[in-house]
């Protein structure tokens, strides 16, 4: 008989991987190892069930999930609609929630309602290109920013941004607000196809138990 072979996890570094850890101890999946914040190890296996985990930068979740270097992903919507991989998306989450968000000065307001071909700078650039072009038809010089990018219509580099709004206090501190909103957010799984198929038992119950749990929870 040939032996189980791992189930291997990329999960999005930061903001959303304690939680993720959280839900998967809950359906009673732990990883100890993975919670020293010390460790320089890359990868983390759960024998017990034939797990592996690793942590990887957000927008490459969806890169080694397509490949098929990860069976299974954990990242924001935000990240799966940026990089638009071939992968399946079988989960929300419900955590991390957040909105993809068109913001500015007040005075902004004006020049989107004018359709004007304005500035518009973002950490999102195929996000703020699908909105405005596919969804508004709106002409826009878009302009890609790693951070910060509230800092776009403070500097004068942008008219507004197109980014992540969570409480809105960056916002607030900054004297920008929400113009119009893109999309909600949250963190969602992903499949690669081929081990969606290949592995459709073991990934059927592991969503399973998660959907179980997350109605628990709610
Ligand atoms: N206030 C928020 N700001 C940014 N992301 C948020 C927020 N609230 C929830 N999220 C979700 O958390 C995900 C991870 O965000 P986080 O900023 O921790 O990691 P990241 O995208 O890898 O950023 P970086 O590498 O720049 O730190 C986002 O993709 C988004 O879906
Ligand atoms: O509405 P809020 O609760 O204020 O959250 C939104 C802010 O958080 C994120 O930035 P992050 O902290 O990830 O830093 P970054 O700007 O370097 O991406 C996002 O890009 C906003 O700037």
């Amino acid at each position: 008989m040939s032996e189980e072979r791992y189930l291997t996890f990329a999960l999005g570094k930061g903001r959303l991987a304690k939680k993720t850890l959280e839900l998967f101890e809950q359906i009673g999946i732990t990883c100890d190892e993975m919670k020293d914040k010390d460790t320089r190890k890359l990868i983390f296996v759960n024998e017990e069930y034939k797990l592996r985990f690793f942590l990887a930068k957000s927008p490459d979740v969806p890169t080694y999930v397509e490949y098929g270097a990860a069976d299974i992903g954990v990242v924001g919507k935000d990240t799966i609609l940026e990089e638009n991989r071939n992968v399946y998306e079988v989960l929300d989450l419900g955590f991390g929630k957040c909105r993809m968000c068109v913001c500015g000065p007040a005075s902004a307001g004006e020049l989107l309602k004018h359709h004007e071909r304005i500035r518009v700078a973002s950490k999102y650039p195929n996000i703020a290109r699908e909105y405005f072009y596919n969804k508004k038809h709106q002409t826009v010089d878009i302009i890609k920013l790693n951070g910060s990018v509230e800092l776009g219509p403070l500097v004068e580099l942008s008219d507004v941004i197109v980014d992540i709004v969570e409480t809105g206090s960056t916002l607030k501190e900054n004297g920008l607000e929400v113009l119009e909103e893109v999309c909600p957010l949250s963190a969602r799984m992903i499949v690669n196809p081929v081990s969606m198929q290949m592995e459709a038992d073991r990934i059927r119950k592991l969503v399973g138990a998660i959907r179980e749990q997350l109605k628990i929870q709610s």
